[in-house]
């Protein structure tokens, strides 16, 4: 019965092939083709709503949500790994409130050699890792950023002052960009890249492999708490490598939490653990890494970029130097002033301007200038400015306790040498009282500035727009060029091509066409700038591959066919190898074909004539 039933299907199946067979072979070759891949882009387009399967993660999160662990004055909220002597410690505030939030170990030397060390041996079985297993670690991460965004702003936020809107901005999108850039393109600038072979050597192939470097060390800033810690850790573990991260004194707190979230996705794609490694303290332990590390990626102030490249030279660390900027925004007056205005002071004062790319020098064609300026404080002016998590703000606190004095001093020189402040905006400080401290900066607009103003000379890091009128493009590209800097700039023209012609002759790493700091969100792009904003790239495929050991190989193409060396070559040479190699040059490299074929004579004749002392030797 059984056996019956299934011959019958069996029989049904095969009819049924047999008629779409008949049916195929009626049509045109062509429209089945076009049939089947119709078919494949549905199911690829269908696809796309499928979310793919992702574990998820359990972080603890209880010492960065719980009120009670941070406010005691001497909680630690962090047990070291290993116990160790610690001299000091980092001490943690809520810059916008002056709350106490803990304790950090400094990292001493001993202890940044022994973080090195586990990392090595975490990175040799990662090193053998496949793109497949680290495209599912980026996946675990990005699911537990998409879900957790709140929470990780909310401890940018407290850690760093910035309000809850600038850190989506500045951490969470432009880490969600770099995670979709690796897993849709990381894999493919890492692979083996085959090259030319040149003119002497035929009968090779040559190709360039990148190798994980080893363990990186990154020292970074405080400005973006989340990413500057996720963004070299991303580069670096994709590449094979670990990575040992030094965070700033200023924001360390908040690193703890980003470093379980780290942990635990390495913990479910059964990676090692001790690939990446967060280490707190000051400039020694920093130091300490720079003297371990195979290759240092440093974010930070022009002044101390020139101490970690004194140190790596000791060892001849390679370094990555991502340094301070003093970004030119130019308008031109065919721009439309309404839009370039909103551009403008978001430019300006994102993260209370404490962006190494944001606009620092405003050049505005003089035409436009009172127009572009009424806009402006007109913005300003409705900016409120507030502890980030108590209310709604426009703008956070600035992070630094003692930066608000510098804010004040460069204000005051300009004003020394007949700047004027057109508008400051108003700070609401809630029923904070006396807590809140120097804290707060207003964003203010100044006018009337030139170059001998340390305003226009110096890195600001805070919410100052310094506004100076411009006459011709000429003006404009030297004002722009008139600094010690050469992170980025930005150009405004109703006309694309002007715009891009004053933007190519600007010297700075990245430009954005009426638009700004655009290029940080095209992860393909590579990072850094130039001058005293340092050198190297450390965003896009420069940046990833900044993360490598780039390898050279050259090897035969063919087995049988192998590099011999030349009889009048070997050794002891004859005396005609020196004819023989300017023979040999002439063949190769002359620059008609008929003066090749010509040296490819005297070759033959040079090899085939009996030994002849060359001329030279006669004398
Ligand atoms: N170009 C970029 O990509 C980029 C990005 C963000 C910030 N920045 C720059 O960072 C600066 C603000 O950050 P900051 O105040 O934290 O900078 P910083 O230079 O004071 O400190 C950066 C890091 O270096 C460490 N450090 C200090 N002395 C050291 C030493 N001698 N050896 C090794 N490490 C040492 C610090 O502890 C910190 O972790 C600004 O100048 C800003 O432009 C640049």
């Amino acid at each position: 019965m059984l056996v019956n039933s299934v011959v019958c299907a069996g029989c049904r199946t095969l009819k049924i092939f047999l008629s779409s067979l008949q049916w195929a072979g009626g049509m045109d070759l062509w429209w089945v083709a076009l049939v089947l891949a119709a078919a494949y882009g549905l199911c690829r387009f269908l696809l796309l709503f499928v979310p793919p399967i992702v574990p998820a993660i359990e972080v603890d999160t209880s010492d960065v949500v719980l009120e009670e662990n941070q406010t005691e004055e001497e909680s630690p909220i962090y047990v070291p790994r290993r116990g160790g002597g610690y001299g000091d410690k980092v001490n943690c505030y809520e810059p916008a409130t002056m709350k106490y939030l803990g304790y950090l170990p400094i990292t001493n030397k001993d202890d940044v050699r022994d973080h090195v060390r586990r990392a090595r041996v975490a990175q040799s079985t990662w090193a053998n890792s496949s793109f497949k297993q680290r495209r599912r670690f980026l996946r675990v991460l990005l699911k537990y950023i998409l879900e957790n965004q709140e929470l990780i702003c909310q401890v940018s936020s407290r850690d760093s002052g910035k309000t809850m809107v600038d850190a989506v901005l500045g951490e969470i999108m432009t880490t969600c960009e770099k995670i979709h850039w690796l897993l849709d393109e990381g894999e493919r600038w890492l692979k083996t890249e085959y090259r030319s072979v040149g003119r002497a050597m035929p009968h090779k192939t040559a190709r360039v492999e990148y190798h994980p470097l080893g363990v990186i060390g990154a020292i970074v800033p405080w400005n973006y708490p989340f990413h500057n810690i996720f963004n070299p850790m991303l580069s670096a573990v994709f590449a094979g490598n670990a990575i040992v991260i030094k965070v700033s004194e200023h924001a360390s707190w908040s690193a703890l939490f980003y470093i379980r979230i780290i942990v635990a996705a390495l913990q479910a794609v059964d990676a090692p653990t001790d690939l990446v490694h967060i280490i707190t303290g000051y400039a020694e332990t920093g130091e300490a890494l720079v003297t371990f590390a195979d290759k240092i990626i440093f974010i930070g102030s022009t002044g101390v970029g020139k101490l970690v490249m004194k140190t790596a030279a000791e060892t001849l660390t390679p370094v990555t130097l991502e340094l301070g900027g003093k970004d030119a925004f130019v308008v031109c007056e065919d721009a439309n002033v309404g839009e370039v205005s909103q551009v403008a002071v978001r430019a300006a004062l994102q993260s209370s301007g404490q962006n190494c790319a944001g606009a620092e020098r405003f050049y505005v064609h003089s035409s436009i200038y009172a127009e572009f300026v009424s806009h402006i404080t007109k913005l300003v002016k409705s900016v409120r400015v507030g502890p980030p998590l108590q209310g709604m703000y426009d703008m956070g606190a600035i992070c630094l306790p003692e930066h608000t004095n510098k804010l004040q001093a460069l204000v005051d020189d300009a004003i020394s040498k007949g700047a004027e402040v057109a508008v400051r905006g108003k700070l609401f400080i809630g029923d904070l009282g006396d807590d809140v401290g120097g804290q707060f900066y207003p964003p203010t607009v100044v006018l009337n500035v030139n170059h001998t103003m340390k305003l226009m000379q110096e890195e600001i890091f805070g919410p100052i727009i310094a506004i100076m009128k411009f006459n011709t493009d000429d003006e404009a590209v030297r004002l722009a060029n008139d600094s010690k800097f050469g992170l980025g700039c930005a150009v405004f023209s109703g006309n694309t091509q002007r715009a891009n012609r004053i933007a190519s002759k600007i010297r700075c790493g990245f430009a954005a066409i009426n638009d700004f700091a655009v290029t940080y969100m095209c992860q393909s792009l590579p990072f850094g700038g130039i001058k005293e904003s340092g050198f190297g790239r450390f965003g896009g495929i420069e940046g990833l591959r900044a993360c490598c050991l780039v390898k050279a190989v050259a090897e035969d193409r063919i087995k049988y066919i192998r590099t011999v060396i030349p009889k009048p070559l070997q050794y002891p040479v004859a005396d005609n190898a020196f004819e023989f190699e300017k023979a040999l040059v002439e063949m190769l490299y002359s620059m008609s074909l008929l003066d090749r074929i010509k040296g490819l004579g005297n070759l033959v004749k040079i090899v085939r004539a009996p030994e002849q002392p060359p001329a030279w030797k006669k004398e």
